[in-house]
């Protein structure tokens, strides 16, 4: 089926004022002030933030929209970025038709509706895979990785600018819930357990990897499982939750047909004034020196892609043991976005360190691309 152009399906004058829109600038929110503001969850607190919402979402999602529309290579008529894209124009229109919040029914009505927005895109990740998928297979040899840069400059920052928007619309929908989890403040626990979510994640990972190879090497946990800070457990999870699968992975692909004893996963919780430091460490084998600027792009993985399989299906929800090559980009976005940080150190022939830095203050801006 021909791929539709944006201007078939939305008007001239909706086109216009995603791109008037996507010029404005854009408000970043820092963990500190989500904190502070969410901690008093009454009316007028929750009026204040679905009005700013309503500025502040279209504005990101335009400035998605039209690099969207404006990618290398062709990427952007691919049917996987153009189904994408459909996806924030629908967004955009959904929010630019609701009129102003002046009342806590309206406030209701626009909750509900930014709700179902996150359900919307719930599926970008794996359909832009999808799209550079698709782009890849019809690529002209001659073009070579460095000049896919662009492309990989783009997924960073749309991928960050996604991460940003579902914090503040599932931060904004939390705040309604009736009965909280103690200490918790919309998605972030002001006594978050780092080493207790490292435990969750790591078995989580451990199951997936019983499920692929039909066991799993151990995972050591060494910290103080009593020492907290605020933070947002679903994201130091799944950040945990990839470390721990590439290293799993790792290990099991190169003792599982050997005789020695297989080494464990170790985990390490650190700490320090200014961040909390977890290690991953495992004796996976490592990554060679050469291949270790490619890891953190979009491009590469050594793990046979799930796409390839299911292609015309779409995209599925299962979770495989490596595919599509995400997991550490992705990982350090969701690191950077709260001042944090991921950095890999290998050593060939024996294993992988990964440092996840995550900040402590909790001060640092959203960044927005
Ligand atoms: N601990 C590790 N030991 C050895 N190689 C690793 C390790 N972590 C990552 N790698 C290498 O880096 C590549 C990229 O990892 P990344 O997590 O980004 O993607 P993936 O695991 O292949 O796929 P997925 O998107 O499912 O996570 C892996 O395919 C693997 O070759």
């Amino acid at each position: 089926m021909a791929a539709k152009k944006a201007s078939e399906t939305f008007s001239k004058s909706m086109i216009e004022d995603v791109h008037k829109w996507g010029c404005l600038k854009q408000t970043g929110v820092s963990l500190r002030y989500m904190m502070e503001f969410g901690s008093k969850p009454n009316e007028r607190n929750l009026l204040i933030s679905a009005q700013f919402l309503h500025k502040e979402l279209p504005i990101r999602i335009a400035r998605r929209a039209i690099e969207l529309q404006n990618l290398p290579y062709g990427l952007s008529h691919k049917p996987a970025v153009l189904k994408v894209r459909d996806w924030y124009l629908d967004s955009f229109r959904d929010l630019r038709t609701f009129p102003d919040i002046k009342n806590m029914n309206d406030e209701k009505a626009f909750t509900d509706m930014i709700k179902a927005i996150k359900v919307r895109h719930n599926n970008v990740v794996p359909t832009m895979a999808l799209g550079v998928q698709q782009l890849k297979k019809g690529m002209d040899p001659k073009i070579v990785d460095e000049d896919l840069d662009e492309i990989h400059q783009f997924l960073d920052r749309f991928y960050m600018s996604r991460i940003g928007i579902r914090m503040l619309i599932g931060q904004h929908v939390e705040l309604h819930n009736p009965h909280p989890a103690p200490h918790c403040v919309g998605y972030i626990d002001t006594k978050m357990s780092p080493v207790e979510v490292a435990r969750n994640a790591s078995e989580d990972a451990r199951s997936i990897c019983c499920r692929e190879y039909g066991s799993a090497p151990d995972v050591h946990i060494y910290g103080d499982p009593d020492f907290t800070f605020p933070y947002v457990p679903a994201h130091l999870h799944l950040m945990v939750f990839e470390l721990v699968k590439n290293s799993l992975r790792a290990v099991q692909e190169r003792f599982m047909d050997s005789d020695k004893v297989t080494p464990p996963v170790r985990i390490i919780v650190a700490d320090g004034l200014e961040d909390v430091t977890i290690k991953v460490s495992d004796e996976g084998g490592g990554i060679a020196r050469s291949g270790l600027p490619k890891i953190f792009t979009y491009l590469y993985s050594t793990a046979r892609n799930p796409l390839d399989e299911n292609e015309d299906v779409g995209v599925s929800d299962n979770v495989t043991m490596a595919g599509y090559g995400y997991g550490l980009p992705i990982c350090r976005l969701y690191a950077r976005y709260f001042g944090g940080d991921l950095q890999i150190i290998s050593m060939e022939g024996y294993g992988t360190d990964a440092y996840l830095h995550l900040s402590r203050l909790g001060d640092s801006q959203e960044p927005l691309p």
